[in-house]
């Protein structure tokens, strides 16, 4: 009888902080702010005779790696509806909101495949680019996968791969 098991990653090192502002409407967005994010990932799959899953070392590496890569900067949306993003011939961006022209450096930035930077867009994103190809999920036979983002205690969204069961 196949047993799976889930195993689930919420190490001290799965967090990034980073700036962002979210938008509700064409005229209406938060101001700048940032928040200390927390990640959480559980990968679901079945238990080979050998008792394991498949060594989660790597998977973990990539979500550290990708905390990293998130850590100090601040967030655009490359796909917002409601803001038009430009980069000068330094390669510096500006970005045009509701009438207002918004100056970033690129060292500052990093520019989200998503169409807002909220909690469900950063999860999204996060799994999206954990997940790829799908290569590694089948080398580690996963079936599922979940990843949290939290932008705080108490309040995260999720976002989800596979088959649960
Ligand atoms: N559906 C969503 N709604 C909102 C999001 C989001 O990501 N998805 N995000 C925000 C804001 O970014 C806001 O900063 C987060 O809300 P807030 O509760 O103010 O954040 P805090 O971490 O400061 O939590 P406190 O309760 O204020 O301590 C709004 N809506």
């Amino acid at each position: 009888m196949a047993r799976t098991t889930t195993i689930e990653l919420h190490k001290e090192e799965m967090k990034f902080s980073a700036g962002h502002f979210t938008i509700f409407s064409a005229t209406h967005r938060e101001n700048l702010h940032g928040h200390n994010f927390t990640v959480y990932v559980a990968l679901t799959g079945e238990v080979s005779e050998d008792g394991l899953l498949a060594d989660y070392g790597p998977l973990k590496q990539s979500v550290i790696t990708r905390c990293k890569a998130w850590n100090e900067t601040f967030f655009l949306p490359g796909r917002s509806r409601h803001l038009r993003l430009e980069k000068d011939a330094q390669g510096n961006y500006k970005a045009y909101f509701n009438g207002e022209e918004l100056h970033f450096l690129a060292r500052d930035v990093t520019v989200l495949p998503a169409a807002n930077v909220t909690l469900e867009e950063l999860a999204r994103v996060f799994g999206e680019e954990l997940v790829g190809d799908g290569a590694a999920m089948a080398r580690d036979r996963i079936t599922h996968l979940l990843v949290k983002c939290a932008s705080g205690p108490g309040q995260w969204a999720t976002w989800e791969w596979g088959q649960r069961g």
